[in-house]
């Protein structure tokens, strides 16, 4: 469970305030995240999410923040940030930043078909249309900088097969976004972790997706591949289920079609998906924080999902 810090509701009797919520009724630690503090928080104004910040500052977070709004008020289905009286959506709780945005129906859908990866597609490519006119820019925090930045942290702590992995791996995709083929990627604000643990669906219909806390700007082929690692894979050997493949990137390409520089980076974009995720996870698992109850993600999954992107090309894209 992801509380690192604890709030109670007489903490928050006095500061909910400054929203117009009400009084706080109900308040509720959520046994799910590896990253911020997350609380179910029941008002006299209905249900909502709060959210204290453990590793992002306030100057990071207006571009979270406001991309959420900027997407919601766009009918993309993400939390609507609730602002205080005085207009701020992001406020001091136990001296770290703090959020509170509406609940989202349904839940996660931990085992999709196709049904559900059409539907992910097609929100996702709205998604990265509706923030073409996002004003805020801020880079991937979790892109190629951070990659070269890391890998060297956590290399001494893996065994000869898998730093040499790794650190080939990176070589390989510094090369790549070096290249003209990744110049030509189109690039804007992204989710970034768009896993099936951040969408809500209520039967097929997908009711909305959250934890935009990694998002920032990068190629929106990445998000795609991102997406595709986790929604379309048998999660015990990390291989791609073609029909779900299919199923997602023709209903992303319905609403925002593929560019022929994309169909061509494809099979890069999903290596660096899966390498971004599997040096987040070694760097979680070998570096943790202090918290109060934490579950590390298995930083082998995406070990796993890396050899078999290297060793199996993925059902293509058309441009
Ligand atoms: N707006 C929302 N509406 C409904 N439920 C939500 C909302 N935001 C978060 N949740 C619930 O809280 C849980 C944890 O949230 P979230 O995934 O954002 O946490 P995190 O610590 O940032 O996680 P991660 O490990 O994915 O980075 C989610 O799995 C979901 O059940
Ligand atoms: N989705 C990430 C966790 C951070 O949100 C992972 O599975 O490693």
């Amino acid at each position: 469970m992801a509380v690192f810090t604890s709030v109670t509701l007489d903490d928050l009797s006095q500061w909910i305030k400054q929203f117009p919520l009400g009084k706080a009724l109900a308040l509720k630690g959520i046994a799910s995240g590896i990253e911020n503090s997350n609380f179910f928080l029941t008002t006299e104004r209905g249900e909502f999410v709060l959210t204290i910040f453990e590793n992002l500052g306030f100057e990071q977070l207006p571009f979270y923040v406001q991309l959420m709004r900027h997407l919601a008020e766009r009918d993309v289905p993400v939390p609507a940030p609730v602002p205080t009286h005085a207009g701020e959506l992001v406020v001091a709780l136990a001296g770290k930043p703090a959020i509170i945005v509406s609940k989202l129906d349904g839940s996660s859908q931990m085992d999709p078909q196709p049904v559900h990866c059409a539907e992910v597609g097609s929100m996702l490519a709205r998604m990265h249309l509706a923030g073409r006119d996002f004003p805020l820019h801020q880079p991937n925090l979790r892109g190629l900088a951070w990659w070269v930045e890391t890998v060297p942290k956590v290399l001494p702590f893996l065994d000869a097969d898998k730093a040499a992995l790794l650190a080939s791996e990176l070589a390989f995709q510094r090369d790549f976004a070096a290249g003209p083929v990744y110049a030509q990627l189109a690039q804007g604000p992204v989710h970034a972790d768009l896993f099936r643990n951040n969408v809500m669906f209520v039967g097929e219909r997908l009711s909305g997706c959250f934890d935009f806390y990694f998002a920032g700007w990068d190629s929106w082929l990445f998000d795609v591949a991102v997406t595709v690692n986790d929604w379309c894979i048998d999660l015990d050997s990390g291989r791609l289920d073609q029909d779900r493949v299919l199923a997602l990137t023709r209903a992303y390409h319905a609403a925002r079609p593929f560019t022929a520089a994309e169909a061509e980076a494809w099979q890069t974009m999903l290596r660096a998906a899966a390498l971004r995720f599997w040096l987040s996870r070694l760097y979680d698992f070998y570096c943790p924080r202090e918290a109060e109850m934490l579950t590390p993600h298995d930083p082998t999954h995406f070990e796993r999902v890396l050899r078999e992107r290297i060793a199996v090309p993925a059902p293509g894209i058309q441009a």
